[in-house]
């Protein structure tokens, strides 16, 4: 594999689910599995990438061919001694290959073990078509039947994606899509040592599915278009599937309190999270300069979580809630993608928090809903900027109303009934999407900018 290491190290600074620096400095295949002797040949790849002092391992599955095909084009890594080299995922036959592994409940091949939950129907046979959005992983439809979700940088341990999902398939919750099957690999780093992660899941495919951001989306849009009316007294008002929202996010809440590991926060753990979330504020004021001048109300804001004169309930949550990982099927709301805020470690991803952080997740997203529209519609000396963003203000107010009525009708506590550990939870998101923004979509930045300068105001009692 010596040529297709100077391939891989060419090709993969430019993949979008590639982290860090266009430069390699070194390039080592940690693990090789054959999955199909036949043309195409499918090579199962995990290379362990070194950029400077951080080493992140990349799955990688390749398809070797003796021709060179036309329509592969955007995923021909080169060619070596052995044939062409393309990106397997990309390849519906060698990306067939992969599912056909399910066939057995569980099968071992190289470093790679196949798992199926009992009963599950793999949709052996279908042509696979990897959907267009990739951002961190790359994920395969199988015609209408399932998606598998291919997770490309690998973090040692089981991939909370996967431990979630499994937990709520088997507890029967509505609220998912099923998981079918799974992947685990193993590879040995450059000192020897074994380890092991999730690699992929394989879950039922939600047809009829449109996402929470489109849906509010178009509701928001039905709202400027009327420039006067009341959020409650447009066509496109969106409070009744928000309040559904809150339902089957207090639902999904409680089936993973029951299903997983829970605890409480005590005065000391309020204080370590306390100082956590500050820790962070304090990071985040020095990428993004804009957030020093409500530093000092901030700070005072997050220290009322020290003073929480109860224990606080925690539990494995979501962990990067918004509106862009619920979709609305026919059959009601379903959530997807339980990884987590992709630049946090598997450790704090899988630590116990209150499920108040998904609640304050959400809300956060009805507020840029709201807003976005102002950031790529309107420019601020527009007559109608004033009244549109009062309006948008009040659309936020009413969903976010009607999605914590909604969580507290399922007998949950209801979220805004205890200010301080709300208000914390998301001035902690807020400054978090402040570095996204500021990162990879600056002109967002004045939607979290401008959630800040409000939470920072927030009354204390
Ligand atoms: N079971 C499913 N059926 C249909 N579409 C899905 C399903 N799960 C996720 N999606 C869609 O696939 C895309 C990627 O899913 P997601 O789990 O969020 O991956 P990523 O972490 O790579 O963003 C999203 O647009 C989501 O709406
Ligand atoms: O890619 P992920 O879904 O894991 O999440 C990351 O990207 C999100 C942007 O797509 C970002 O969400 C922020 O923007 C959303 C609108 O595009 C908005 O609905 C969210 O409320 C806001 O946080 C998310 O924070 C980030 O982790």
């Amino acid at each position: 594999m010596v040529q297709a290491v100077e391939l891989l190290a060419d090709w993969l600074p430019h993949q979008r689910w590639f982290a860090g620096r266009a430069h390699v400095d070194g390039l080592r295949i940690a693990s090789a599995t054959l999955l199909r002797a036949e043309s195409p040949r499918v090579w199962h790849v995990l290379v362990e990438v070194r950029q400077g002092d951080v080493t992140n391992i990349y799955q990688v599955p390749l398809a070797i061919r003796s021709e060179l095909v036309d329509r592969l084009e955007y995923v021909h890594l080169g060619q070596t001694d052995h044939g062409h080299v393309y990106d397997a995922l990309h390849d519906k036959s060698a990306a067939a290959e992969i599912l056909a592994c399910f066939a057995d409940e569980h099968h071992a091949v190289g470093d790679l073990t196949f798992h199926r939950e009992a009963d599950a129907e793999v949709p052996f046979g279908e042509a696979a078509l990897a959907l267009p959005v990739e951002q961190s992983n790359t994920s395969l439809a199988f015609s209408d039947s399932a998606l598998l979700k291919v997770f490309r940088r690998l973090q040692a341990g089981m991939n909370p994606d996967v431990e979630v999902h499994a937990a709520l398939t088997r507890a029967g919750s509505e609220y998912v899509a099923p998981m079918l099957a799974w992947i685990e690999g193993r590879w040995a780093d450059e000192h020897g040592a074994s380890h092991q992660a999730s690699l992929a899941m394989l879950q039922k495919y939600l047809t009829t599915a449109s996402d929470g951001w489109a849906l509010a989306a178009a509701s928001v849009r039905d709202l400027y278009a009327e420039g006067d009316l009341h959020a409650d007294e447009v066509g496109g008002d969106f409070a009744a599937e928000s309040h559904r929202l809150g339902e089957a996010t207090a639902e999904v809440h409680k089936t993973m309190a029951a299903a997983l590991p829970t605890g409480t926060f005590d005065r000391t753990a309020l204080a370590e999270k306390t100082d956590v979330m500050l820790g962070r504020l304090d990071h985040a004021a020095t990428v993004v300069p804009e957030l020093e001048p409500y530093l000092p109300s901030l700070r005072r804001q997050l220290e009322r979580l020290r003073y929480v004169d109860h224990p606080v309930p925690v539990q494995r949550v979501h962990g990067d809630y918004h509106l862009g990982q619920v979709l609305r099927t026919v059959v009601g709301w379903k959530l997807v993608d339980f990884e987590g805020e992709p630049a946090r470690t598997l450790a704090e991803r899988t630590a116990l928090d209150s499920p108040i952080r998904d609640v304050a997740g959400m809300l956060r997203s009805f507020d840029y809903a709201a807003r976005y529209l102002l950031i790529t519609d309107y420019e601020h000396n527009d007559p109608a900027y004033d009244q549109i963003s009062y309006r948008a203000a009040e659309w936020a107010q009413r969903n976010r109303d009607a999605f914590c009525d909604g969580y507290a009708t399922t007998g949950a506590p209801d979220p805004r009934q205890d200010p301080a550990l709300l208000c914390a939870y998301e001035i902690d998101k807020a400054v978090y999407e402040v570095v996204y923004e500021a990162r990879y979509r600056p002109a967002w930045l004045p939607i979290p900018l401008a959630a800040v300068e409000r939470l920072a105001a927030s009354p204390s009692p």
